[in-house]
């Protein structure tokens, strides 16, 4: 079956790692290329490493009007951007919002497909989490769902590569500034709070109101580490418990017994989670890694769009992730 897709933003890291994981699709094929500053180049001006079949695909101004026959649309643009340039796209083309507009809006489902995967079958518009609620949600879900935390009291401390700020993340994000550099950044109420806070609600029940959360840039492309601190009386036996008998049916979730490397998941759709608690100190600590352009952006979104299209939700996802 051919399902004909497109990717708006396809110059940015997002969009780029899409192709990259559509190249090797059995059921999607890529008809449609669009962005902004980049229309008239050619995917091979783009991107040399392209596969010879797509090199000659060239990149259309987006036009949500101007559209080929397409079943379904991946949008990567800024934050911002893609409520308005989404608009106007026709119902019949189903589409995955790898941006931050459309999460928890109305007429659209938030894509945590690990999590509540039969909500997003058969969808036509779909909203994939941020990167770093990608990572958090998927190491707290089992112990929100057996309520062996309090959700009131998380703090989600984050460590993520340079890539999670895109292609045009700016010119603080020198070579120079960053290498051997760690910062903090977005304190008290990054961007990413509100979608963490209405997932932790729904998937407990209670409050998540003294949730913090605190991003650090890491110098290093790709990865997000997150160590999250909880309050609760679980073993760690019974949080890993919890986690295993959650994700036993998983294609893309892990749980280890040791504490896991960004390197693990790079280059993949993986999560991977390990738990550690102190009953006596009142502390539970889960911890994830995802990779920002695989769980965090485009893996989940090509999960997502086999879901919406009602295919197997691990096709073309399969390879191992980069190792070294
Ligand atoms: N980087 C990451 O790890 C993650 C990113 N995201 C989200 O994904 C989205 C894309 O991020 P990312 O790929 O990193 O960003 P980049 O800055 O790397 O890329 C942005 C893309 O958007 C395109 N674009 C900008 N304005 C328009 C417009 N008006 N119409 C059409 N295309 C436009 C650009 O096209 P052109 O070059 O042609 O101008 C470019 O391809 C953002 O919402 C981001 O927050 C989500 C999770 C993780
Ligand atoms: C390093 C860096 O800047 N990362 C971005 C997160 C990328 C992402 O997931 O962004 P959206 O929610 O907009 O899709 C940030 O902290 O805002």
């Amino acid at each position: 079956m051919n399902i004909r897709v497109g990717i708006v933003g396809i110059s940015g890291f997002g969009g780029g790692e899409a192709l990259r994981l559509l190249a090797n699709h059995p059921s999607f094929e890529l008809v449609y290329a669009a962005g902004d500053s980049s229309a008239g180049k050619s995917l091979a001006d783009l991107y040399p490493g392209i596969a010879s079949r797509l090199a000659n695909l060239v990149v259309e101004k987006w036009d949500p009007d101007n559209l080929p026959e397409l079943d379904l649309l991946f949008a990567s643009m800024p934050t911002g951007a893609s409520a308005k340039a989404l608009a106007g796209v026709r119902d019949d083309v189903k589409i995955l919002d790898i941006g931050g507009d459309h999460r928890y809006a109305g007429g659209w489902v938030y894509g945590l497909a690990d999590v509540w995967p039969s909500e997003i079958v058969g969808q036509s518009r779909v909203a994939n989490p941020g990167c770093f609620p990608a990572a958090t949600q998927i190491a707290l879900a089992p112990l929100l769902k057996d309520g062996l935390i309090d959700p009131e009291n998380i703090i989600i401390d984050a460590k993520t590569g340079i890539s999670g700020a895109g292609r045009g993340g700016g010119t603080g994000l020198s070579y120079a500034t960053h290498n051997e550099n760690l910062v903090p950044y977005g304190l008290l109420n990054h961007v990413h709070m509100p979608e963490m806070t209405h997932t932790i609600e729904r998937l407990s029940g209670g409050s998540a109101r003294g949730l913090v959360f605190t991003p650090h840039l890491v110098p290093m492309t790709r990865g997000i580490l997150v160590t999250i601190y909880c309050r609760g009386s679980a073993t760690t036996r019974q949080c890993l418990d919890a986690a295993r008998a959650c994700y036993a049916e998983s294609h893309f979730v892990r749980v280890t017994d040791l504490p896991p490397h960004t390197k693990w998941v790079s280059g993949s759709n993986l999560a991977i989670v390990n738990y550690a608690a102190d009953p006596s100190r009142n502390l539970v600590m889960a911890m994830g890694v995802v990779d920002n352009l695989g769980k965090g952006a485009a893996g989940q979104a090509i999960q997502n769009a086999n879901l919406m299209c009602g295919l197997p939700e691990a096709e073309g996802l399969d390879g191992m992730s980069l190792w070294p």
